[in-house]
């Protein structure tokens, strides 16, 4: 029986692992979970899943907990987050919280030589290098892809060494304005950018989507997690999300990790690996029903995402930092409709141009950086 805190059970990640978990009670069991605002889904799902842990947002949804829960330990806020990634009891952390926000959670799970079950991308796109310095320090903590790009070719790569990758090939559906030209992009709404044509995800990773900023995301974070050179990694648009992505070998044998769009599967492999075991809440992929597969190059004329990200990891020490908050904010202010969508761009480039890039020789130099980054975006941009 293996225990499981999961951080962020209240969101698209987090609702999927909880389905996981129910079909397959005899190996898992929640022994922690955490919500932010969403008590109402948080108190259902605590009645269903017992765990002895318990963490929300604020202090006064904390209080209301304590009132039902009185026989479990509740904490709340950042501090709260810090200690759900620390549980003794845990054998594995999912942190499918959005944002850098999960950087502190993660931090505190691998000095207790935890398993991570890494959804939380920016994570490893903010804090990579440091993450990855803790993970020498700490060797019996490991981190496991929950990204399906990043699970994909991690599958892909079983059994192979290192020496043997020549290219990581990450595949983008493209998003929901595949096509579009940045005249048509000019005036796009919050509601049409938030349509993905094939994952249902939360809303700020969806609007990285369209941006193509999450691909710019998962190439930072294929860098963290595996190791190979910026040059080595390739973006290819696949509109189908059938091939997660690929890894080419030096003999040129290019191996897939194939399935449907279903994130269940990266989580459960997270728990599992590294055995695979079959569950009823996997969805099976008929290849019957496929018409084709394509692919084609990204537009980076119009989608600047992926070309941001490689410059910024490229730059490498803070400047990955920057490229994260920067969009972050910037997300936030084009849901809340105060910035346009073509602006999402603009802040991330003029935030990487301002930027003197540091060493990061502690995490207080990227939560510095992380806040003085989002403070600017605020300043200028921000209407309220
Ligand atoms: N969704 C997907 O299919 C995929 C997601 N990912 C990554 O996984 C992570 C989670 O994504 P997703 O599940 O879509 O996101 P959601 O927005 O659906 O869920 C986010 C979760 O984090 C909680 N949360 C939000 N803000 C805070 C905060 N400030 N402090 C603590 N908890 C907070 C939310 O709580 P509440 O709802 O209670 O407010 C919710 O439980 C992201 O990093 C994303 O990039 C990666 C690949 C695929
Ligand atoms: C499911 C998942 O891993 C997402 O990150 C997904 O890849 C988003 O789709 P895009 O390819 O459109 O960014
Ligand atoms: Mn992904």
């Amino acid at each position: 029986m293996k225990s499981i805190t999961i951080l962020g059970s209240t969101g698209s990640i987090g609702t999927n692992a909880l389905k996981v978990i129910e079909a397959k009670k005899e190996k898992f069991k929640v022994i922690g979970m955490s919500a932010y605002s969403n008590l109402e889904l948080f108190k259902e799902q605590i009645e269903k899943f017992n765990p002895k842990y318990l963490c929300i947002g604020s202090e006064k949804n904390a209080e209301i907990l304590k009132r039902l829960y009185p026989e479990k330990t509740i904490y709340f806020g950042d501090d709260g987050l810090k200690l759900m990634g620390a549980l003794d009891e845990a054998d594995i952390v999912l942190t499918a919280i959005s944002g850098a926000v999960g950087i502190e959670a993660t931090v505190e799970a691998i000095k207790k030589e935890k398993r991570v079950a890494l959804a939380n991308k920016e994570t490893m796109v903010a804090a990579g290098d440091y993450i990855n310095k803790l993970l020498k320090e700490y060797p019996k903590a490991e981190i496991i892809p929950v990204d399906s790009e990043h699970s994909a070719l991690f599958q892909s790569m079983q059994g192979s060494r290192k020496e043997e990758v020549k290219n990581l090939i990450i595949t983008a559906s493209g998003g929901t304005f595949r096509g579009k030209t940045l005249e048509e992009l000019k005036d796009v709404t919050v509601e049409e950018a938030l349509k993905h044509p094939n994952w249902s995800m939360g809303k700020k990773i969806t609007i990285d989507s369209s941006t193509l900023v999450n691909k710019g995301l998962e190439v930072i974070e294929a860098h963290m997690l595996f190791g190979v050179d910026y040059e080595n990694i390739e973006v290819l648009v696949h509109p189908q999300s059938i091939i997660h992505s690929m890894v080419e070998f030096v003999d040129n044998s290019i191996i897939a990790q194939i399935g449907a769009p279903d994130m269940k599967l990266p989580i459960q492999y997270a728990f599992t690996y590294p055995e695979r075991e079959g569950s009823s809440a996997l969805e099976r992929l008929n290849l019957k029903t496929l018409k084709e597969l394509t692919f084609s190059q990204v537009d980076n004329e119009v989608f600047k995402g992926v070309q941001l990200a490689f410059q910024a990891g490229k730059i490498g020490k803070t400047m990955p930092c920057v490229f994260n908050s920067a969009n972050e904010v910037a997300v936030e202010l084009f849901l809340k409709g105060q910035i346009k969508f073509l602006e999402i761009y603009e802040i991330i480039e003029k935030a990487m141009e301002l930027h003197k890039v540091k060493e990061i020789d502690s995490l207080e130099v990227i939560k510095n950086v992380d806040k003085e980054t989002r403070k600017w975006v605020y300043d200028n941009y921000a209407k309220d």
